[in-house]
């Protein structure tokens, strides 16, 4: 079923360097239709960069990036795409209803809809309870889980999410991973970084990244096959701990 999805997101050979630094090298890779697909890499590999990309927030040195057949960035797009950054861009003096208020408005929700999906998504990262707390009383956790509830509050068609569990207990975390499967089943594409090997085991197709090389893309159970390994960790070793 996947395999007859067109791609959702397209990345056809794409570099980026900052300066002097080549931080990507040439990775092209697509992540059909509602499906997920998550990133793995050692620290500094290059996967936000990527990401950052893909959403639109940068451009590539060379190379192009569509989503949905667009080419990347365009302002156009956003309403699309819901990204969770690895650093939580909130407004701290406001309260989570405030901020995600916001974000509404950016995204022309509004009325009864608007609070619909405030609930909606608070409830699924579990802070209803939170809901008009300052967010400098949050803690990290719950500021993780707040950006979340923002990236999901447009329903956009592609999800786009750096580390999104980190600082998340483990009951939260099988939750949050419970709707991501839910959401990509309605059609949702999904692309998201990690380092949690178990989550990565529940992504569709894994890509390996090494500085700045994708070394690697299938399966979970393609990947362990190439390597002769039994674990995502092992494979993850093989690919990204060893060899050019
Ligand atoms: N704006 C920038 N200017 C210069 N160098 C940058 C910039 N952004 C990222 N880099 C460099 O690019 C490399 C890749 O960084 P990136 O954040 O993409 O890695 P990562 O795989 O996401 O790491 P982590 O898992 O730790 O988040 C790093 O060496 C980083 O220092």
């Amino acid at each position: 079923m996947e395999t007859l999805s067109p791609a959702s997101i397209q990345v056809q050979t794409v570099s980026k360097q900052f300066g002097e630094k080549v931080v990507l090298k040439d990775i092209t890779l697509s992540v059909p239709r509602a499906s997920i697909f998550g990133l793995l890499g050692p620290s500094g590999s290059g996967k936000t960069t990527l990401v950052r990309m893909i959403a639109g927030i940068d451009a590539p040195s060379s190379g192009d990036v569509h989503v949905l057949g667009q080419k990347m960035p365009q302002l156009a797009m956003l309403s699309q795409i819901g990204y969770m950054a690895q650093s939580d861009a909130l407004y701290a003096e406001l309260t989570a209803q405030e901020n995600l208020a916001f974000f509404a408005a950016l995204y022309g929700l509004k009325g009864a809809k608007c609070k619909q999906r405030i609930q909606e998504v608070m409830a699924l990262v579990d802070l209803s309870a939170h809901l008009k707390k300052q967010v400098s009383n949050y803690s990290g956790g719950m500021k993780r889980r707040l950006s979340l509830a923002i990236a999901l509050l447009h329903e956009p068609s592609i999800l786009i999410l750096d580390e999104p569990t980190v600082g998340i207990d483990p009951v939260l975390r099988k939750s949050i991973w419970q709707e991501l499967t839910n959401l990509s089943q309605q059609g949702t594409t999904i692309l998201l970084t990690t380092h949690v090997m178990d989550e990565a085991d529940k992504c569709h197709q894994l890509g390996m990244i090494r500085d700045g090389v994708l070394t690697a893309v299938g399966t979970p159970g393609e990947l362990k096959q190439a390597t002769s390994t039994s674990t995502i960790e092992e494979a993850f070793l093989v690919y990204g701990g060893a060899g050019a």
